[in-house]
């Protein structure tokens, strides 16, 4: 992050010198009011009169040319930002939802946006105009120094309050900006389970549940703008305070002849601009605290490390292998010692009561949880040392819960890559949906909504299954695919795993199903994370009735 900051340090500098210039030009104003007001006014010139306007004018003209064009760097500067940014903080927040302590970091996108903002219309950028203020404040001391006096004075109390209120509302808008955060998650869940909630007649409590911490919200953020509110009016009391005491000390001074009335105005003039980073500073308060947090998360969460390219591997037959996994989640061991291995093309079983592990373990030989001992293996390379895209072009995954993009069919069979529709069409056909998906109201070209329930949950499936298909992988994996499926899906899905012994695709099914475990090469019976039986497909059956026969007779004999 501190990497892509400094890389676009560039625009800091190009803002720093249109600033510098601004602000020089900004002094023409009490210059013109000296010369006018002690020289000008004097000699009855109006030809010097009206030269000195109009340079002060061009001056002025060229003053908001400048602010135009610093607007627009800082706006290349946003962009800039968002588009080195963008890649880091998808693969990120990504990597965070996968992972397995996930920090439910999923603002990254708005968090991004944030920041962007808050470059883009300046807000942060006052910070750049605070060093004029000493500058100033000198020019005034020079000025007459005890107009300078007063303008410390009122610059200091202006400084103090502002940083004070600012703590105490950065507070309050941080534990809104959290609380708004869990409401809107809140809020995200209740929609996605709308059926439920209107079902079971939920809607009051979720509204009030919503009512209640939106309150809370309410009292925040009221505090932090209190803060604010209050900080404003000081601001504006001490800037007329300032004005009045410069013009009253003024005169003071100017009885005893240290100091003329163009000196005064000029004063004045310049007491004014002082004020201006601290007006900017209120009136953004807001956004630039939120700025600044939006920036802290980043940085904490978005790895912005250049990964190191990976060497590229040949494509592989299919041979994989599992050697004494181990998986920890929050501390708890999972998986213990899991080993099995796989020739290309053989099918493997693997079932077991719930909660035993069985989806961990995919995870696991899917590369996506890391495992925490033991090795995993495709054809002979350990997965974590694949390209992680390229693995990914090689392997088919259905996840338990098959959910699909908001894009059309088409496009999530061919996994949101440019769609080919030959590849399409052969993958939904080993799976077996080719004429299903036809019968959809536009076909292959039927759009998936966003919560992709205008399929039924077993057509979703069968589509993930052709997803998991797309492209002949060498590696599938079938976490339940049985589980939305009635007597025709499951034919289809029988289809479907007779085209992958056929091609020799090494695949593994996650499955209780007796007609689906019957035809695989070899069986896996995971119990509490451990191996319970492991061997070809037929003995681990035979094994099982065997154990099972007994006990059935016990308990026929009501043993
Ligand atoms: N992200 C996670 N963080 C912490 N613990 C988890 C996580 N995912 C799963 N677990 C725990 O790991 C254990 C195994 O879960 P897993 O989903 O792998 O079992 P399973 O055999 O697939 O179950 P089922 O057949 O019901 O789907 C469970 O105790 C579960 O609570």
């Amino acid at each position: 992050m501190q990497t892509i900051i400094k890389s676009w340090f560039k625009y800091f500098i190009f803002v720093g010198l249109f600033g510098v210039c601004i602000n020089l030009i900004y002094l023409a104003i009490p210059v013109y009011m000296m010369v006018v007001y002690d020289r000008v006014l004097f000699s009855f010139s109006r030809a010097t009169l009206y030269a000195l306007s109009v340079g002060v004018l061009i001056s002025l003209i060229g003053m908001g040319l400048m602010d135009y064009l610093r607007m627009l760097i800082l706006g290349q500067a946003g962009n800039n930002l968002v588009q080195k940014m963008m890649p880091f903080v998808v693969k990120s927040m990504q990597a965070d939802a996968a992972g397995t302590t996930g920090h439910g970091y999923n603002r990254g996108l708005y968090d991004l946006e944030l920041l962007k903002d808050a470059v883009v219309h300046g807000h942060i950028f006052y910070i750049l105009d605070l060093p004029w203020v000493l500058i100033y404040l000198g020019i005034l001391y020079i000025m007459h120094p005890l107009v300078g006096v007063v303008a410390i004075a009122g610059v200091f109390l202006v400084a103090l309050f502002q940083i004070l209120l600012r703590k105490l509302a950065k507070k309050r808008y941080m534990v809104a900006d959290v609380a708004f955060q869990a409401n809107a998650d809140f809020a995200g869940t209740c929609l996605k389970h709308a059926g439920i909630v209107s079902g079971m007649g939920m809607l009051p409590d979720v509204m009030e549940t919503y009512r209640d911490r939106y309150q809370k919200i309410l009292a925040e953020r009221s505090g932090a703008d209190a803060y604010q509110a209050f900080a404003g009016a000081v601001l504006r009391l001490l800037h007329v305070m300032s004005l009045a005491a410069v013009f009253g000390v003024g005169a003071f001074v100017f009885f005893r002849d240290e100091i003329t009335v163009g000196v005064i105005f000029a004063s004045v003039i310049i007491l004014a601009r002082l004020f201006y980073p601290f007006e900017r500073s209120l009136s953004d308060m807001k956004i630039s605290i939120e700025a600044m947090a939006a920036y802290k998360r980043l940085k904490q969460f978005v790895d912005t490390r250049k990964q190191k390219k990976k060497l590229s591997l040949p494509e592989p037959a299919g041979k994989f292998d599992a050697q004494a996994v181990t998986l920890a989640l929050n501390s708890r061991t999972i998986l213990h010692n899991i080993s099995f291995a796989l020739e290309p093309g053989e099918t493997l079983g693997i079932f077991g009561p719930s909660s035993s592990g069985k989806t961990s373990l995919c995870k696991v030989l899917l590369g996506i949880w890391p495992a925490l001992a033991g090795k995993v293996r495709l054809d002979g390379a350990e997965i974590a040392h694949w390209p992680r895209d390229e693995f990914g072009t090689y392997v088919g995954y259905l996840p338990q819960e098959p959910e699909l993009f908001p894009a059309s069919v088409a496009q999530n069979i061919s996994r949101l890559r440019k769609v080919d529709s030959e590849k399409v069409v052969k993958a939904a056909q080993k799976a077996g949906v080719h004429q299903m998906i036809l019968k959809l109201p536009q076909g292959y070209d039927t759009k998936i909504d966003r919560t992709g329930k205008n399929l039924a949950a077993g057509q979703r499936q069968l589509i993930s299954m052709a997803r998991a298909l797309y492209d002949d992988p060498k590696f599938v994996v079938l976490d339940e695919p049985h589980t939305h499926l009635d007597e025709l899906g499951l034919r289809m899905l029988l289809v479907a795993l007779n085209n992958l012994k056929q091609e020799k695709i090494t695949t593994i099914v996650v499955t209780d199903r007796p007609n689906l475990l019957v035809n695989m090469d070899k069986l896996l019976v995971i119990k509490e994370g451990q191996v319970a039986m492991y061997g070809p497909g037929k003995e681990v059956l035979s094994q099982l009735a065997n154990k099972q026969q007994p006990q059935q007779a016990a308990g026929a004999a009501g043993v």
